[in-house]
């Protein structure tokens, strides 16, 4: 069970506790009681007959009140109206942590409230005695101070506003381990939290309220209940949703709508389909919802010490919100945030399937060369550590490089942790989401097909377990191979800039498709860090299309001036790799895309005259104009 706020309604007798709590409650759907209707019967006499009440009077009374706000805590919260008038009132009064507590201090002058008891009737109170109470009120007050000159109404208006600026900034749905890390992160930017776990029956029990306890100094309320998590935020609301893409994402949403309000923001950080994204956009911008799909990169540690964010969808959504985004996300070299504003519709979660399409193939490369240095050159897991790290320090450090050298120097007692592994890879589906949608636009992926490729070929181990058998070929007796070490590093070096021409061009012709507007040089900027594909390169391409954002990665004179030399030491790598029976998905990959991609003349013509034989699909021709088309009557 999830716990719930008190909020206390405090000042002296007249002040208005009752009148103001009751409508309080009434707004707030919530009980409301009478701190006057738990005296002993003791104490009730001696206030008819005049008496004022003393310290030990008040003692158990304070109790029973402690008492009854840790069951309402625990149950529908309440509005108490209580006088509270010192401060060691309020100390036993608050028997639940503070931060679940609301204290209303209702102020008027002796003369107003003196005025408005006189005309009182049936109230065992004395007016006589007010005089004790405001010599008995301590300073300082707790929480809110609301006028009480004005009409019911009115004051209640005004305490709505002042909770609203006091209620938390900012929601968020989904304790996993992206949300845990992103709410601990918002938490330490000092922004007042409220989160949200479902309880899932003997699985997924107090989630948020075990991590509430786990922060008990911070500003952080936490729920299994929608309507009171919805309640608890300021409006317009920003609540993150950091569930797992798919079905989860929409019944979240659809749970949390009838308790939405227009320009109210939601902002799905998890790995969804852009598509999904759009239908969402469209589905909640007619009820005034805004929507920011926004890809999130950084895995746990970069969720909780500074992620990159690609927020995508509702420009207005993004002035609501955009500085909670830009506060926990990483800083690039310059100190600025690594998240802005991408475009409009669902372009964030576009970019972040990207940024994924190319984390596939960087990782399949390093895993690719790490594999060709280990069983068909001879090195150990601790020289390949070595030579990856000597790549870092020469212009090619990335995340991924170095975190393979410290996965290879990893051991568990005397023998490498890789070499426990199972080779069969996971994956969730971005990679092939990025395939798809470069082959609706026309985009060569190969390099990223073919990470994608090997992992589902990976996946089959029974059945390459029985393959290897009927071929033999790793069995065969192949010395260990003498590969030159700098073509090797030259030959990663292509291989990434092909991958990121790669994507940006995905990224770029999506993007003039779909009319975004990306800027492809604050796209790179925003993955200089945080992200799992930050890099070297990345900061290059960064300044690279801040000089010109139309031009294709391998076009650019300072990247044709670090390929061109290096085409042959590709060739000469992926030769010797696969003439030594090792696959090299990517690498192999990249040298036929260059080698492509740079040819003025290709293969093609037969394709279209193939075409045209079958089919007659027509070609054109090199001695006509290009916008005309032909067809011959070929013989069979
Ligand atoms: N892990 C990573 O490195 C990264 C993940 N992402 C993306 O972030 C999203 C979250 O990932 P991650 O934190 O790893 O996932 P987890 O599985 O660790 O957490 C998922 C969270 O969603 C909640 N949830 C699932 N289904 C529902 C539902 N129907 N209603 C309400 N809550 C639900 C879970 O609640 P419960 O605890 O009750 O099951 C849990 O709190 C995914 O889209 C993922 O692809 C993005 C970048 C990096
Ligand atoms: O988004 C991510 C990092 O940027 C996640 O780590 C992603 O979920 C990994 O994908 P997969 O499980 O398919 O390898």
């Amino acid at each position: 069970m999830g716990k719930r706020i008190i909020y206390i309604v405090y000042g002296v007798s007249g002040c208005g506790k009752t009148t103001v709590g009751k409508e309080l409650s009434k707004k707030l759907a919530i009980p409301f009681y009478d701190a006057d209707d738990f005296h002993s019967q003791q104490n009730k006499q001696k206030m008819a007959t005049g008496m004022p009440l003393d310290d030990n009077d008040r003692k158990p009374w304070l109790l029973r009140l402690a008492q009854e706000i840790g069951k309402w805590h625990i149950s529908t919260g309440a509005v108490l109206a209580c006088s509270a008038l010192k401060n060691s009132y309020r100390d036993l009064l608050e028997s639940i942590d503070s931060k679940y507590i609301q204290w209303i201090y209702l102020q008027g002058s002796y003369d107003l409230i003196a005025q408005r008891l006189q005309k009182r009737q049936d109230h065992f109170f004395d007016a006589t005695l007010l005089t004790s109470q405001f010599e008995t009120l301590e300073k300082p007050f707790r929480g809110i101070i609301v006028n009480i000159e004005d009409i019911v109404e009115n004051i209640i208006d005004n305490i709505m506003m002042i909770l609203d600026g006091t209620k938390q900034e900012i929601g968020l749905i989904g304790l996993g381990i992206m949300g845990k890390s992103l709410a601990k992160n918002l938490i330490s930017k000092n922004f007042r939290v409220s989160v949200y776990n479902r309880q899932v029956k003997g699985k997924e029990v107090d989630v948020a309220q075990n991590f509430v306890n786990d922060h008990p100094n911070d500003n952080v309320l936490g729920f299994d209940d929608i309507p009171l998590f919805v309640y608890s935020l300021a409006k317009p609301r920003v609540i993150i949703l950091m569930v797992n893409a798919g079905k989860a994402v929409d019944a979240v949403i659809d749970e949390l709508l009838p308790y939405l309000n227009p320009e109210d923001c939601l902002i799905d950080g998890g790995n969804s389909h852009f598509k999904d994204t759009d239908r969402r956009i469209s589905k909640l911008d007619k009820l005034g919802i805004n929507f920011l799909g926004t890809g999130i990169s950084g895995g746990e540690q970069g969720a909780l010490k500074g992620p990159s964010m690609m927020p995508g969808g509702s420009k207005s959504g993004y002035e609501l919100a955009g500085t909670y985004l830009e506060s926990i996300a990483a800083k690039d070299k310059f100190g600025n945030s690594c998240c802005s504003f991408l475009g409009l519709g669902s372009s964030g979660h576009f970019v972040k399937m990207v940024h994924n399409g190319i984390e596939y193939a960087e990782m399949q490369l390093i895993a690719e060369i790490y594999h060709l240095l280990r069983f068909y050159v001879g090195k150990s897991p601790k020289e390949i550590a070595t030579i990856f790290d000597s790549w870092c320090k020469q212009g090619k450090k990335s995340y991924l490089l170095e975190i393979t050298a410290k996965i290879l120097r990893t051991k568990e007692g005397n023998e490498y942790l890789i070499d426990k592994i199972l080779d069969k890879a996971g994956q969730k589906g971005t990679g092939s989401w990025t395939i798809t949608a470069a082959l609706e636009e026309g985009v060569a992926i190969s390099n990223i097909f073919d990470a994608v490729a090997a992992r589902s070929l990976s996946s089959q181990k029974m059945q390459r377990i029985e393959a290897a058998k009927a071929y033999s070929l790793q069995d065969s007796n192949v010395p260990p191979l003498n590969i030159n070490l700098d073509y090797l590093e030259k030959s990663f070096e292509i291989a990434n800039i092909s991958n990121h021409h790669i994507g940006f061009d995905l990224i770029q012709k999506t993007s003039k498709s779909n009319n975004w507007q990306l800027n492809l040089s604050e796209i790179a900027r925003i993955w200089t860090n945080g992200c799992i594909i930050r890099s070297e390169l990345m900061e290059e391409l960064s300044l690279l299309f801040g000089k010109e954002n139309d031009t294709e990665i391998l076009m650019f004179p300072e990247i044709i001036d670090k390929v061109k030399p290096g085409i042959s030491a590709l060739a000469n790598i992926v030769a010797l790799g696969l003439l030594a029976q090792c696959s090299l998905p990517v690498l192999s990959s990249t040298i036929n895309y260059v080698l492509t991609y740079t040819s003025k003349n290709t293969s093609a013509n037969m394709i279209q005259a193939q075409r045209d034989f079958f089919g007659a699909h027509t070609y054109q021709r090199i001695d006509r104009p290009w916008d005309q088309y032909f067809h011959t009557n070929w013989k069979e």
